[in-house]
């Protein structure tokens, strides 16, 4: 199981999540997703893109950001953001072992206030013009990098 973590702030689409869950379990790393969320973890759209595999994701969830920004505290771990915003390609950024890798809501990315809360924020570089990419297909170029610099290589 690698240290690396991936956290979900909010996440609204239960299709996404459980492929995220689905991922998390085939590369063996950890999710945290920040509740709310738009759904019950007992959704079957939830279940139908995890399938089998998510009970073999290592799934913590935390009642709110407060909650999960006290857990993160205790353990150390830099919070790193992607977001549309930001202006380093997640491909130039040096991630280490134990990043928590933070993905914002499908409906509307994460406010100011946790944007701010990053040590870091990296980006997908996209055509000009478009305005995002799917959340799981995100989290997995994302995950993919990070696990390829600090796992795999
Ligand atoms: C569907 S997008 C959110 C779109 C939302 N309307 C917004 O304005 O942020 C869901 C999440 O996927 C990630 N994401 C999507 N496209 C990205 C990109 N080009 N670079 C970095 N992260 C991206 C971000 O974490 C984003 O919060």
């Amino acid at each position: 199981m690698a240290d690396l973590r991936l956290a979900l702030y909010q996440p609204d689409i239960p299709g996404n999540t459980g492929t995220i869950l689905r991922l998390a379990a085939c590369l063996g790393f950890a999710v945290d997703i920040i509740e709310p969320a738009g759904f019950d973890i007992s959704d079957r759209n939830l279940k139908r893109a995890g399938m089998d595999y998510l009970a073999a994701a290592a799934l913590t969830r935390h009642v709110n950001w407060e909650r999960f920004e006290e857990w993160r505290a205790a353990t150390g771990r830099r919070l790193i953001l992607a977001t549309t915003k930001a202006s380093q390609r997640y491909t130039d950024f040096a991630f280490r072992p134990d990043d928590i890798l933070l993905f914002g809501r499908e409906s509307a990315g994460v406010p100011d206030h946790v944007h701010e809360r990053a040590d870091g924020r990296v980006l997908i570089p996209m055509v000009e013009g478009q305005r995002s990419i799917n959340l799981a297909v995100s989290a997995a170029m994302i995950t993919g990098e990070a696990m390829r610099q600090t796992v795999w290589s």
